[in-house]
């Protein structure tokens, strides 16, 4: 079928009817007289478009599918797909998505910090020309997946080259899972000269071949044993040492302090492998993948930057931490110990203070609780201060992220120095680690996460980082215990993997 529009009318503003959005700011392309179209697919519509405007058009179709388990789909783009996926989940798997393939790609490779609005110019930019087809799914449609480097402006490392200062993809096909349904999303533009027939039996084709190698759910092992070299810790506790010390002298007032460790196996480790053990360990985590060629990087976090949904503005304060004990009498006591500990409790303010001053400032109102409560994951105890907000009109997702990374939870307070503090003294490139990774849909709204508890799998080699908040009252060799605890989920993830 042919479909043909008959006029375009430039508009401000948003137009929505038929299942059919064309989005298009002033100057932008609206369907006007979209009701001759209403027989059409997406795809015809967005091709009609294309060659009425002489340029091209995005395309994005959604449909609802039966139930598939999102890392088989993962595994299952793996031979078509490889070193294009990326995986994000939320605690209780309220929402997950895995995006397999490039449609669209927004990269930055700058050291300043206009890398969050550029990338959000650059989304708005793309969906001026978007045609949707298919309910509208919060999680499903055109969304971007992606990251920010934690500083761009480190001395880039080998095993960040792949991951850049803010990398961010529109998936050639998105699977969201939720609660109450599975979905699939297909993005692609389209160009005047494209044919919307074969366009259609290309879709057909691959999203038959994806969900049928997901059904088979074949995942290979990663390996069990590996080599581990820990990164200067002598060094590392030194540092400690003396940025305790320049606190207590009234430099700053905090500083995250982190290291490496370095794996090295016989056989490739495998993202999919890692992303199931973390999913059935890491509970009460959100857990990350994004793949960039040879590298992945993956983790399972406890940490929300921001959540946007509307006017809601969602943050949370997770920082200070006490190891766990299987023993119950034992464990109640670490957490009550953690409760009243004037370090820790100090490392945990520093967070609340900072989130609190840039929520009032980019907030209509602010609810903060007066106290931290405990938030448990499997190897630890944390604090834990929720944030809630309610956006101004000019409050966006990304001039969130840009305003709060890094808190003082990943970087220090004040910001700037701790920042600057780290990049002179942690002696490495922390790349993504820590950095924001999440998504951000076609409203602007979306969720960024802290990717920590996390490393980058690179054939047969791990990279694994964690920090601690570092205070006036820090001991080297307690933060150091600490930071092996950090460690823990990755490590037992990666074991796991290879004994599945
Ligand atoms: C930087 C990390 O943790 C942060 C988040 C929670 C608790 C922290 C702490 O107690 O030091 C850290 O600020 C990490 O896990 O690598
Ligand atoms: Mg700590």
């Amino acid at each position: 079928m042919t479909c043909f529009v008959s006029s375009l009318t430039p508009r401000q503003g948003r137009f929505s009817a038929y299942g059919t959005t064309v989005l298009g700011e002033s100057g932008g392309i609206v369907v006007s007289t979209i009701n001759q179209l209403e027989h059409c697919s997406g795809v015809e519509r967005a091709a009609a478009l294309a060659r009425q405007q002489r340029q091209a058009v995005l395309i994005s179709r959604t449909l609802r599918i039966d139930a598939v388990d999102p890392l088989d789909f993962f595994a299952a783009g793996t031979d078509s797909y490889g070193g294009e996926r990326g995986v994000l989940a939320d605690p209780g798997e309220m929402l997950t998505l895995v995006g397999v393939g490039v449609c669209d790609r927004i990269d930055v490779q700058t050291s300043s910090r206009s890398r969050f609005t550029t990338v959000e110019k650059e989304w708005n930019r793309r969906l001026e020309r978007l045609v949707t087809e298919g309910p509208f799914i919060k999680g499903a449609g055109p969304l971007l997946m992606g990251g920010f480097a934690f500083d761009p402006e480190q001395p880039g490392s080998n095993t960040w080259k792949t991951h850049l200062s803010a990398s961010f993809v529109l998936p050639k096909y998105l699977l969201t899972v939720r609660k109450d349904g599975c979905w699939l999303t297909a993005n692609r533009w389209i160009a005047p000269d494209e044919n919307e027939t074969e366009i259609a039996r290309i879709w057909e084709q691959e999203q038959a071949e994806l969900l049928q190698r997901a059904s088979q759910s074949l995942r290979d092992k990663g390996p069990a044993t590996w080599e581990v070299e820990e990164v200067a810790p002598q060094r590392w506790k030194e540092t400690v040492r003396q940025s305790a010390a320049d606190i207590r002298a009234g430099i700053l007032r905090k500083v995250v302090l982190a290291r490496e460790l370095r794996l090295k196996a016989a056989h490739p480790f495998v993202p999919e492998a890692v992303l199931s053990q973390l999913r059935r360990e890491q509970t009460n985590n959100y857990l990350f993948a994004m793949e960039r060629g040879n590298s992945c990087f993956v983790g399972a976090t406890p940490e929300r930057l921001v959540k946007r949904d509307g006017d809601q503005l969602l943050s949370a304060c997770m920082a200070s931490t006490i190891r766990r004990s299987e023993d119950p009498d034992e464990d109640r006591q670490l957490k009550e110990q953690l409760m009243q500990d004037a370090k820790n409790r100090e490392e945990h303010a520093a967070v609340v203070s900072m989130i609190r001053a840039v929520f009032q400032r980019e907030c209509e109102s602010v609810e903060i609780p007066d106290a931290p409560t405990l938030y448990t994951v499997r190897n630890m105890h944390h604090l834990f201060t929720p944030v809630t907000g309610y956006t101004r009109s000019d409050t966006t997702l990304l001039s969130m992220v840009g305003h709060l990374h890094p808190t003082p939870a990943m970087g220090g307070f004040p910001q700037a120095d701790a920042t600057a503090m780290i990049r002179e003294r942690e002696g490495m490139d922390r790349g993504w680690f820590a950095g924001p990774v999440g998504w951000i849909d076609r409203n602007g709204d979306g969720e960024f996460v802290v990717a920590i508890r996390s490393g980058v799998l690179r054939d047969k080699c791990a990279f694994l980082f964690a920090g601690c908040g570092i205070v006036g009252d820090s001991d080297p060799e307690s933060e150091y215990e600490e930071t092996k605890i950090k460690f823990q989920p990755m490590l037992s993830a990666l074991k796991g993997a290879g004994e599945e």
